[in-house]
């Protein structure tokens, strides 16, 4: 087994001093952010938010930090196989976490090796670590020379995933891990919901939910139409649980777990009564935003806990967008799948089931249901739904007709199940489930 190394003795210097390091915030905020996933395991927002470095820089290079931590998560299994024979002994996390991301650029972005180099030795320097600087060069010369070799025996996909996670999405189907992970693999594309009668902005493609896609990378806000409220973002399988609640003008319905609100606006724009509850004030901000850019005045926002939130009178329709694992969000989260761990799973459930309890007693009888969530895992899906049966509601089984865009997400029950294996050769989707219930 591998020992924790000492630091090695700085590089010897020359005639003159090294020079001193460049400022790089790219990297500087991309180590901060992985530190606090990897060391922490602090999601990439939370890890950002905390990045001294994060708040003293441009945009632009938050943007482009975001993406470099991003890649490195999507590869964090192959980098740290990759390395490991080129290490006698274990380095410290955060040199690891540096090696990794000099490491990333070699293998998967294409910069050139003296800059991939470079940039992580000045890195080590910066962040006080200036003795792993030599053992730093030395590795990744060697990942520029040989690493691309050692990448084909790998099995990427396998090494990319949790062997937890990996297991636990067996149940899916014969080959669903797999697809799964490869559909994580890249970048999300950005995907975008038109209000109805609005022109899409030039660029995408209509896929067959009636989601525009647009290439990964995108700024949705140099999209024509975006100040204006034309759409909103929202990946192509997060409008399916809205859709499926079916609501008609005039409705009572609530949107029980609403920010940032993509799904409340689709429930809106239909012309119903929409209660948007939501318990988080941060996100309760970005909701009455959203809402606010898309002129959708009609909803009434509720900052409230919705496992006790009581509507005025018994409601038509309830969606139920519950908080999860999110381990259906990985393509764009990659984070999630570091971060998580099944013991994360019991007091997940626990709320899941107050929230549906909960929202039982708010229907009116013949009132709608539908429960979703943005996760992969059965306990979050499947076993939610036989609680839901248990505590009183009927299911109410989406029909082929209903999902006839998308028939591999129908399950036999009834019920949807996406995942980011389905429309590979569109650039995949989010794993949701969702199901409908009635109040008998
Ligand atoms: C999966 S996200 C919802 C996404 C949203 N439906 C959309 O489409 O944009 C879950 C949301 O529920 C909120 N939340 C968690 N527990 C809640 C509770 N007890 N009551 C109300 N909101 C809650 C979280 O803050 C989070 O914003």
């Amino acid at each position: 087994m591998n020992t924790p190394a000492r630091a090695p003795r700085s590089p010897k210097r020359g005639k003159g001093r090294p020079a001193p390091p460049q400022p790089d915030p790219t990297r500087d905020i991309a180590f901060d952010i992985l530190c606090g996933v990897v060391e922490h395991r602090r999601m990439l927002e939370n890890s950002l938010s905390r990045s001294a470095e994060a708040h003293k820089a441009e945009p632009r290079d938050r943007a482009a930090a975001h993406r470099l931590a991003a890649a490195t998560l999507r590869h964090m299994g192959t980098l740290r196989t990759v390395l490991e024979p080129f290490l006698r002994k274990e380095p410290p996390e955060p040199v690891r976490v540096a090696l990794m991301i000099g490491c990333a650029q070699l293998l998967f972005l294409e910069t050139p090796p003296h800059a991939a180099v470079g940039t992580t030795v000045s890195l080590l320097r910066r962040r006080k670590l200036a003795p792993f600087a030599g053992l730093a060069n030395a590795v990744l010369r060697k990942v520029a020379a040989e690493g691309q070799n050692v990448l084909e025996g790998l099995d990427q996909a396998r090494l990319n995933i949790p062997a937890w996670l990996w297991s636990s999405w067996s149940v899916l189907g014969r080959g669903v891990p797999r697809a799964i992970a490869e559909g994580i693999s890249h970048e999300a594309p950005l995907d975008i919901t038109l209000r109805p009668g609005a022109t899409a902005p030039e660029g995408g493609i209509v896929l067959p939910n009636g989601s525009v896609r647009y290439p990964a990378g995108t700024r949705v806000a140099d999209l024509a139409g975006y100040e204006e409220g034309a759409f909103w973002v929202q990946d192509a399988a997060a409008t399916l649980p809205a859709r499926l609640l079916n609501v008609k003008e005039g409705e009572k319905v609530a949107d029980l777990c609403a920010a940032p609100g993509g799904k409340t606006a689709q429930l809106a724009v239909t012309g119903a009564q929409v209660a948007a509850i939501e318990n988080n004030p941060n996100r309760m901000a970005r909701l009455k935003e959203n809402l606010a850019r898309l002129g959708l005045g009609n909803v009434i926002t509720l900052q409230a806990d919705a496992g006790t939130w009581q509507p005025d009178a018994p409601l038509d329709a309830i969606l139920l967008d519950a908080p999860c694992s999110a381990t259906g969000t990985a393509r764009r989260h990659p984070d999630v799948l570091w971060v998580k761990r099944p013991r994360d799973l019991t007091t997940l459930t626990a709320g899941q089931d107050r929230l549906l309890e909960a929202a039982k007693n708010m229907l009116r009888p013949g009132g709608r249901l539908v429960y979703a969530v943005c996760s992969l895992q059965q306990e979050e899906g499947p076993d939610r739904a036989r609680a839901a049966e248990a505590m009183g509601l009927v299911p109410d089984p989406f029909t082929p007709e209903e999902l006839a865009f998308l028939p591999e997400a129908r399950t036999p029950e009834g019920w949807l199940r996406t995942h980011p294996g389905m429309w590979a050769d569109k650039g995949s989707m989010d794993g949701f489930f969702a199901a409908r219930f009635i109040r008998p």
